[in-house]
């Protein structure tokens, strides 16, 4: 169960709602007059009612640590005692991230990190200073806005990545969930012998599509992260434009090859 504890961002709670609908998961919600630790134990209490397994609470980010804020979530903590407090960090932010995840650190006293946004321009570097500051592992990425873009961390992974080796493994695993071997093979065979039309190419265009965003597939490709963020964009629209060609034109004139 997720439950909306953010009280102060209007949207918060419509866009955690929508949320559970896309993920299937009931959405606990008492609107912004509520004090946010109340929300959460009666959305504790709630789950528990409904033999719910894990409840999420989502709690207000701000920009700075401030003290009501501070206060608040030691409120929220001593309401619902949680196995686990992650503090959600965008890498773009770079080293800040790190110094947050510290003050958070010894004022809330956190079991682990979030590090997100890692599909944009930032190598991660921030990863290493998270665990340095503050002892504390980060234990989910997040590599673009879709829930599947949110990933379990690897360390030696980012380590590759940090180094601008890009990270081949996580690309063959997602490769694999994508398109199965027989595909594949048949896929390999068409190309072999000059029988790969128009089709089969929209077929691989929509394969790599739901890999996830054109930043997070280079990124993850060795010696690919000094194409710019622009230049992927630029590609982005030029698949695009080529499906909707594709997608237009009839079977007979995309089958005059095969
Ligand atoms: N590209 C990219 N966008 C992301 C990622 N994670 C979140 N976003 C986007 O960033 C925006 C803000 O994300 P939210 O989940 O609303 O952030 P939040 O932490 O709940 O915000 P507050 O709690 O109000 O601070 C949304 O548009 C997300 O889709 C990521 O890993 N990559």
């Amino acid at each position: 169960m997720l439950v909306a504890a953010d009280v102060y961002r209007p949207a918060a709670i419509d866009q955690l709602t929508i949320l559970g609908k896309k993920v299937g998961v009931p959405v606990y919600s008492e609107g912004t007059e509520a004090k946010p630790s109340e929300i959460a134990k009666n959305g504790l209490k709630e789950a528990k009612s409904k033999k719910t397994d894990v409840v999420i609470v989502d709690t207000a980010g701000r920009l700075q640590v401030d003290k009501a804020m501070m206060n608040e979530l030691k409120e929220v903590k001593k309401a619902v005692k949680p196995t686990e407090i992650l503090l959600v960090v965008d890498a773009m932010t770079g080293q800040e991230a790190a110094a947050l995840v510290g003050a958070f650190n010894v004022e809330i006293g956190i079991t682990g990190a979030i590090l997100t946004k890692l599909d944009g321009d930032s190598r991660g570097g921030a990863a290493l200073s998270i665990k340095e500051v503050s002892g504390k592992p980060i234990k989910f990425i997040g590599r673009g806005e879709r829930v599947e873009d949110l990933e379990p961390f690897y360390p030696d992974r980012m380590a590759q990545r940090i180094l601008g080796m890009g990270d081949v493994l996580s690309f063959v695993e997602q490769a694999q969930q994508v398109m199965n071997q027989e595909d594949a093979e048949e896929l390999q065979k068409k190309i072999m012998s000059a029988k790969f039309n128009f089709n089969d190419f929209l077929k691989q265009t929509k394969a790599i599509a739901q890999m996830g965003s054109f930043s997070r597939i280079i990124g993850m490709i060795p010696g690919m992260n000094k194409v710019t963020p622009a230049q992927i964009r630029e590609a982005e629209k030029n698949v695009k434009f080529m499906e909707s060609m594709i997608n237009v034109m009839t079977a007979g004139m995309y089958n005059l090859h095969s």
